[in-house]
C-alpha cells in the first residue's frame, strides 16, 4: 500500500495482463455478520482484508466472538443469537456496512452499547433506521446530534405486531441492516415495509442470497410491490452453511473493467483479465459492465473471471440511469473523460451522504482536469477537455474516498500525456489495500515518463540515506547504485580474483551471472543476505576499485536502467545523473566537507559495533574520493545540470525538505 502524501502516477500509454481482486466488501462484512449471530461455526474463504473488514471483525470479537484468520480466511465460531458481553464500546471507523447492520443487530437484542466512528461517520443519516428500530421498541439513543451517530443502545421491549416502517430511498443498507436483524427474533412473522422508492436494489439482492445461504428465507410479493414488502417467517434461524466463498469485489472490478476499454496492449492485443467475478456474480455492480459496453468495452466472461479489450475510440457518451449501480457509476464518470460528447449519469443523488459528498467531489475534481461538468442534486453531466491542449494535470484530492482515488487513476490515460496526483492513496485501504500496486502491475508507460530523481556525490555524503527517505515519502522505486559496486567485489573476492585492471573481464563475466536480488532495505546473493557484510570499509574500497573497470561498468548499466519502473524511482550513486539517467528532471550532487563525512562514518560503524578510528577513516575515505574522481569511465563529478548540495551543515530531515521543494517546483499540478 502506498502510505504517502500522495502518489504521482506518470502518464500512462498502455495496459495488459491478469489481476487478481480482493474479496467484496458488501460480502465480506454480510458474511461476517450473518456468521457472528448464526448458529454454527463457519469458514469465510477469500475475505476481503481492509479497513471495513477490519473494523467489523473488531466489533465482532469485542462482543464476544470467537474468531481465527489466517490470510484471507476466517473461521468464526457463531454466537448463536446470544451476546455473550452485552456491554461494549464500539468503534466503526467509517465503515456504513458496519455500523448499520450492528446498529440493528444489537438494538433488538439489546444491552448497554456505544456505537460510533470518525467525524465523517458522524456526518452519515442513520436516522431513518433509528426510527424504524424505535417502532420496533428498540431503545436507540443520539449521544450527539438527532438523526446522526454515535449512538446508544439498551434493553429493547420489542412489538413485532405491526409492520415496521423503513425509508428506502436515502440508503439500502437500513433495509439491510434490518433483514439481517430481525431473524434474531422471529418468533412470528415479522413484516418490514418499505416507504419511498427503493434504492440501490441490487444491494438487497445480495442480502437476500446471503440469507438464503445463512438459512433465512425472505417471502416479498411478486409484480409492482417486490420491493415494498419483505416477509421474516416466524422460526426463522441464521444457521451457518459451513463454508462461504467471497466473490472478488465488482466495485473494484470496475476500475480494471474501464481500463481494458480505454488502453490498448503494448504488443498484441491482450487486453485485461480479470479474476474472481464473472458476469453472473450477485453483486449489482456487476451490471458495470453493461454500462461499460455501451461506451465501447468488449467484454467476455466466464464463471468467475472477465476479459476487456478496447472496441470503440473514442469511447461514446452516454446516459445513463446509474441507481443501479451507484458506486461503478463514479467510474462511469471519469471513463466519460475519453468519450466522444457529453455523459450524463443519472439518479446517483444517494452518492451526497457516501464516504463524502461524491456529487460535488466528483465534479470539482474532473474540473480541474480540463472537463465541463454540471452537477446536479442527483445527476452529473461530463464533457471532456476539449482539446489535447486543454487538459490539465491536476491533484487529486480524495477525501478520504478510496472510490475517488481509485477512479481518478484512470486520468493518467489522458492524451495529453499529463501525469495525474492523487493526494492520501492510503484511503483505498477501505477497499483495495493494493489497488495501485495491481494497477502499476498491468499498465505501461513511455520510460521518458518515469520519473527518476538522481543522488549522487562522494562517500557519507548521505545520499543513501536521503535518498531512501525521499523515494520512501514518494512511494519510488530505490536504487542504491553503489550496493551492486560493492556485491561485484564481493563477489570477485570470494571466487579469488585478484581485484586489478588485468582480471577486469572475468569480473564482468562474473556479473552475467551473479544472483542479485533486492527486498526493501535487505541485499541477498543468491541465498545469502548480504546487507551488512557489504557495508565494511573494505567492502567500499574493494567497491571503488572494481567500479573503475570500464567493463564491469557496462555490464551494470541495463540493471541499473531497469530499476526505472512505475510509479518513478530514487537512484543514488556517482554516475546516475551523468550516465546511467542522463535525462533524469533531477539531479542532486550532495557533498559534505571531508571532516564531517569522516565524522558520520565513524559514527555510522561505531553504533553497528564495527570497530574504526576517526584519522584512518578520513584517509580511506579521501583516497576512495580520488579513485573514483579520477578514473577514466563515469568519474564522480556533478552532472551539468545538477542541483549543488552541501548537507555539512543540514540534519537529514533538512536535506530531504530542499530536495523535496526542489521535485514540487518542477510540477505543474493544478489543484484547485
Ligand atoms: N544530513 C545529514 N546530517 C547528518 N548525518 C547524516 C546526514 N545524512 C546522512 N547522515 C548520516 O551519515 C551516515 C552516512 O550516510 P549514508 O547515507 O550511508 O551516505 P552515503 O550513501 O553517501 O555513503 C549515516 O549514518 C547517516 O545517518
Ligand atoms: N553509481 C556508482 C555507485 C558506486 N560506485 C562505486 C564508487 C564507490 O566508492 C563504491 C561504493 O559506493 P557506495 O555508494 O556504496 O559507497 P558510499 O556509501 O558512498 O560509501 O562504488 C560507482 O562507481 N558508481
Amino acid at each position: 500500500m502506498y502510505s504517502t502524501a500522495f502518489l504521482d502516477i506518470p502518464p500512462l500509454t498502455h495496459a495488459q495482463g491478469d489481476v487478481t481482486l480482493p474479496g467484496s466488501k458488501s460480502i465480506s462484512n454480510r458474511v461476517l455478520l450473518l456468521a457472528a449471530l448464526s448458529s454454527g461455526t463457519t469458514t469465510v474463504h477469500d475475505l476481503l482484508d481492509s479497513d471495513d473488514t477490519a473494523v467489523m471483525l473488531d466489533a465482532l470479537a469485542t462482543l464476544g466472538c470467537a474468531i481465527e484468520r489466517t490470510g484471507k480466511t476466517a473461521r468464526i465460531t457463531g454466537l448463536g443469537g446470544k451476546l455473550p458481553n452485552p456491554s461494549a464500546k464500539l468503534f466503526l471507523g467509517n465503515a456504513g456496512t458496519a455500523m448499520r447492520p450492528l446498529t440493528a443487530a444489537l438494538a433488538v437484542l439489546g444491552g448497554d452499547f456505544e456505537l460510533g466512528g470518525v467525524a465523517r461517520m458522524h456526518e452519515r443519516p442513520i436516522g431513518d433506521l433509528v426510527d424504524a428500530l424505535l417502532q420496533l421498541g428498540c431503545d436507540v439513543r443520539y449521544k450527539g446530534q438527532t438523526g446522526y451517530p454515535p449512538l446508544h443502545i439498551g434493553l429493547p421491549s420489542l412489538r413485532l405486531d405491526a409492520p415496521i416502517q423503513v425509508r428506502g430511498d436515502v440508503s439500502s443498507q437500513f433495509l439491510t441492516a434490518l433483514l439481517m436483524a430481525l431473524p434474531l427474533v422471529a418468533e412470528r412473522d415479522i413484516e418490514i415495509e418499505v416507504l419511498g422508492e427503493l434504492i440501490s436494489r441490487p444491494y438487497i439482492e445480495i442480502t437476500l442470497k446471503l440469507l438464503a445461504q445463512f438459512g433465512v428465507t425472505v417471502s416479498r410479493p411478486t409484480g409492482p410491490n417486490a420491493w415494498q414488502r419483505f416477509t421474516i417467517p416466524a422460526g426463522a434461524k441464521l444457521q451457518s452453511p459451513g463454508d462461504v466463498y467471497v466473490e472478488a469485489d465488482a466495485s473494484s472490478a470496475s476500475y480494471f473493467i474501464a481500463l481494458g476499454a480505454i488502453s490498448t496492449a503494448a504488443e498484441g492485443s491482450n487486453g485485461i483479465k480479470i479474476h474472481g467475478v464473472g458476469a453472473s456474480s450477485i453483486q449489482g455492480d456487476i451490471r458495470f459492465i453493461e454500462a461499460a459496453s455501451h461506451m465501447g468495452a468488449h467484454i467476455e466472461s466466464g464463471p468467475n473471471w472477465l476479459h476487456i479489450s478496447r472496441k470503440a475510440w473514442p469511447l461514446k457518451a452516454i446516459d445513463l440511469d446509474c441507481n443501479h449501480i451507484p458506486d461503478a457509476a463514479m467510474t462511469l464518470a471519469v471513463m466519460a473523460l475519453y468519450a466522444d460528447g457529453t455523459t450524463t449519469l443519472r439518479n446517483i443523488a444517494s452518492w451526497r451522504v457516501k464516504e463524502t459528498d461524491r456529487l460535488s467531489a466528483m465534479a470539482t475534481e474532473l474540473r480541474k482536469l480540463g472537463a465541463t461538468v454540471v452537477e446536479g442534486a442527483d445527476f452529473i453531466q461530463v464533457t471532456p477537455p476539449p482539446t489535447v491542449a486543454a487538459w490539465q494535470a491536476a491533484s487529486i484530492h480524495t477525501y478520504d474516498d478510496h472510490r475517488i482515488a481509485m477512479c481518478f487513476s484512470l486520468a493518467a490515460f489522458n492524451p495529453a500525456r499529463l501525469p495525474v496526483r492523487i493526494e492520501d492513496p492510503k484511503c483505498v485501504a477501505k477497499t483495495f489495500p493494493d489497488y495501485f500496486e495491481a494497477l502499476f502491475s498491468v499498465t505501461q508507460s513511455a520510460e521518458e515518463h518515469i520519473p527518476v530523481i538522481c543522488i549522487d556525490g562522494p562517500t557519507a555524503s548521505g545520499k543513501g540515506t536521503l535518498a531512501a527517505v525521499v523515494a520512501q515519502k514518494l512511494g519510488y522505486h530505490f536504487l542504491d547504485s553503489g550496493s551492486l559496486y560493492r556485491i561485484t567485489g564481493l563477489a570477485a573476492t570470494r571466487a579469488q580474483i585478484p581485484l586489478d585492471v588485468a582480471n577486469e573481464q572475468a569480473i564482468a563475466d562474473l556479473l552475467q551471472s551473479l544472483p542479485i536480488h533486492f527486498e526493501g532495505s535487505h541485499i541477498w546473493l543468491g541465498p545469502e543476505d548480504v546487507s551488512e557484510l557489504i557495508r565494511t570499509e573494505e567492502a567500499g574500497m574493494n567497491a571503488s576499485r572494481v567500479s573503475a573497470f570500464p567493463m564491469v561498468r557496462a555490464a551494470l548499466i541495463d540493471l541499473q536502467r531497469r530499476f526505472r519502473a512505475l510509479p518513478g524511482l530514487v537512484a543514488d550513486g556517482r554516475d546516475m545523473g551523468t550516465v546511467i539517467f542522463p535525462v533524469a528532471p533531477l539531479k542532486v550532487y550532495l557533498t559534505a566537507s571531508a571532516a564531517c563525512r569522516a565524522e558520520r562514518r565513524y559514527k555510522q560503524l561505531i553504533s553497528k559495533g564495527i570497530s574504526a578510528t576517526l584519522p584512518s577513516l578520513r584517509a580511506d575515505l579521501e583516497a576512495r574520493d580520488a579513485r573514483d574522481a579520477n578514473r577514466s569511465v563515469a568519474p564522480l563529478r556533478p552532472a551539468q545540470d545538477a542541483k549543488l548540495l552541501d548537507n555539512s551543515e543540514l540534519s537529514v530531515d533538512q536535506s530531504v525538505e530542499i530536495v523535496l521543494n526542489w521535485w514540487q517546483s518542477k510540477q505543474l499540478y493544478t489543484s484547485h
